[in-house]
């Protein structure tokens, strides 16, 4: 279980206002909400890039104290994708994470269906395929946490489709974080999402009991949500 309430400023501006978050293994947790909301300065003070005032415990082990290298071993950070400009090969790619052995390098790779590609040069990849040797290396790492930043941002449906089926797999054994823009996405795969707005959370619970009202609150658009097949979709209009 990952518990915090955190706050943070970078310099003056104050950009996270007391926002606390429950997430555990078996749920999906999605952080949504504008751009400019706070989203992915809140995983940063998770995982410890930025040093947030408050308080972060995993497991009841209270992470603010530990050191970088300590935390690493624990929670993972995947941040928003760009493509590497370095030709290492896949394999080279993955092992450059820390804190790895060559075992969990190759259960990692075959994790996530890049093992066949170990040997191709990490800039030949295609943008779906890199997000998922992002994550192989978050996995090589053997962390307990691992939050990912816009996981899906560059990605055509299909290739999106793939990473948020790789992280419903994960979330059994690992406690999975992700900010997602994709607020369909989403709806389908998260158990629990929780809505920033302005570095305050607007709005946290299942998934299944988001309202469009939310979304339109905090969106600042008209929205609705229809059902098709068992998956809550969300349609969306400007205001006015
Ligand atoms: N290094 C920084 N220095 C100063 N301000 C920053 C810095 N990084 C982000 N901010 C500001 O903090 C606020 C929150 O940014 P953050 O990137 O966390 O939002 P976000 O919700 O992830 O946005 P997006 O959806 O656009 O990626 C924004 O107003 C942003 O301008």
């Amino acid at each position: 279980m990952l518990e915090a309430r955190v706050s943070f400023a970078y310099g003056e501006r104050e950009v996270l206002k007391n926002v606390e978050l429950s997430a555990k293994r078996g749920e999906l947790l999605a952080v949504i909400g504008p751009n400019g909301a706070g989203k992915s300065t809140l995983l940063k003070c998770l995982v410890g890039i930025l040093r947030p005032i408050g308080t972060v415990k995993l497991d009841g082990l209270e992470l603010t104290g530990l050191k970088p290298a300590e935390r690493a071993r624990l929670i993972t950070y995947v941040p928003q994708s760009s493509l590497p400009q370095f030709a290492f090969t896949v394999e080279e790619f993955v092992e450059m994470g820390a804190y790895i052995t060559r075992g969990s390098v190759e259960e990692a790779l075959k994790r996530v269906g890049l093992w066949e590609k170990r040997s191709d040069r990490i800039t030949s990849l295609s943008g779906g395929e890199f997000q998922l040797a992002l994550i192989a290396r978050a996995l090589a790492q053997g962390s307990k946490a691992i939050l990912l930043d816009e996981p899906t941002s560059h990605l055509d449906i299909n290739h999106a489709l793939d990473v948020m089926e790789l992280l419903n797999e994960l979330k059994r054994e690992k406690i999975i974080i992700a900010v997602l823009h994709d607020l369909n996405l989403a709806l389908s795969y998260a158990d629990r999402v929780l809505v920033l707005k302005g570095g305050k959370k607007a709005w946290e619970g299942p998934s299944k009991k988001l309202k469009a009202q939310i979304i339109e609150e905090v969106y600042g658009i008209r929205a609705r949500i229809l059902e098709v097949e068992g998956k809550r979709l969300i349609v969306a209009w400007p205001e006015g």
